[in-house]
């Protein structure tokens, strides 16, 4: 059996994100991206820092580990990374939680597909704007799309982009455009990953977020949308594992 490498398994906490904020979940973190976004709040999970944490686990291990964090108090996982479609393992991964009737959602930045992306109960994908350094490679993002689509999948999916200046917004306008079907999520983007006092970041994101709210309700594109902070980043600021 193949091996997934893991760096956390964390909850049960909230889903802080996107199309189903506030669902009480676990999260499995995957180690290794394929992207390196200038601000990702998540960098330990490719920068090398956390290499010695990393533990290699099939998934049996992990429906272990999740039991002992959880106990009964979970039914719902969100893997998350890094990015989780580097690991063609986690087929196997889905289909032991979805038999234990655990619902899987799983958070990915659209630049690889996996034919278990169909089976996701929430499928998050998060391509990535201009403030990132990051390129987008349309035709992969074309063909997830098609592929969720001709799977009848769409309900099960979202798209997320995450803003910092007014450049992502008119980004976020094309990712809309392009993809009308998917619901779509505008996500205030966290500057300040360094600040360790949870209130002086929440009052700082909430201004953001208020930015955000006043840009979209300004867009004649950006009409059938959520507008969302990081609920976890307001309540427990830049803290990992929540
Ligand atoms: C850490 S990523 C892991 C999953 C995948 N690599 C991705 O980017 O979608 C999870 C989510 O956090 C978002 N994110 C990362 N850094 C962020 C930041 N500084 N502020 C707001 N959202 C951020 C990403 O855009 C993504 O939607
Ligand atoms: N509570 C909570 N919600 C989240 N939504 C997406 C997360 C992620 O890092 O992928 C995340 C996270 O790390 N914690
Ligand atoms: S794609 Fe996701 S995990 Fe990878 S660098 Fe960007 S935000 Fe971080
Ligand atoms: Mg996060």
């Amino acid at each position: 059996m193949r091996k997934i490498p893991v760096l956390e398994i964390f909850g049960p906490t909230i889903q802080g994100e996107g199309m189903v904020v506030g669902r009480k979940t676990m999260f499995v973190r995957t180690a290794g991206c394929d992207y390196r976004c200038a601000w990702c709040d998540s960098a330990f999970t490719w920068d090398g820092s956390a290499k010695e944490d990393i533990v290699q686990m099939t998934s049996e291990d992990i429906w272990q580990r999740l039991q002992e964090v959880g106990g009964s108090c979970f039914d719902h996982v969100t893997i998350s990374g890094g990015n989780p479609a580097l690991l063609s393992a986690i087929d196997n991964l889905i289909d032991l939680l979805q038999e234990k009737s655990i619902e899987v959602a799983l958070e990915t930045q659209g630049s690889r597909y996996q034919n278990w992306f169909v089976k996701i109960d929430d499928l998050t994908i998060s391509p990535k704007p201009p403030s990132s350094k990051m390129k987008t490679n349309w035709e992969t993002l074309d063909d997830i799309i098609h592929q969720l689509e001709i799977n009848d999948r769409l309900a099960h999916a979202s798209l997320k982009v995450v803003i910092f200046d007014k450049e992502d917004l008119r980004y976020a306008e094309k990712v809309h455009q392009r993809y009308p079907k998917l619901a779509f999520f505008l996500q205030v983007g966290n500057d300040d990953l360094e600040e360790i006092e949870p209130q002086q970041l929440s009052r700082h994101l909430l201004n953001k977020y208020e930015w955000l709210i006043d840009q979209v309700v300004a867009s004649t594109v950006l009409n059938r949308v959520r507008v969302l902070p990081q609920v976890h980043a307001l309540v427990w600021g830049n803290k990992r594992g929540v």
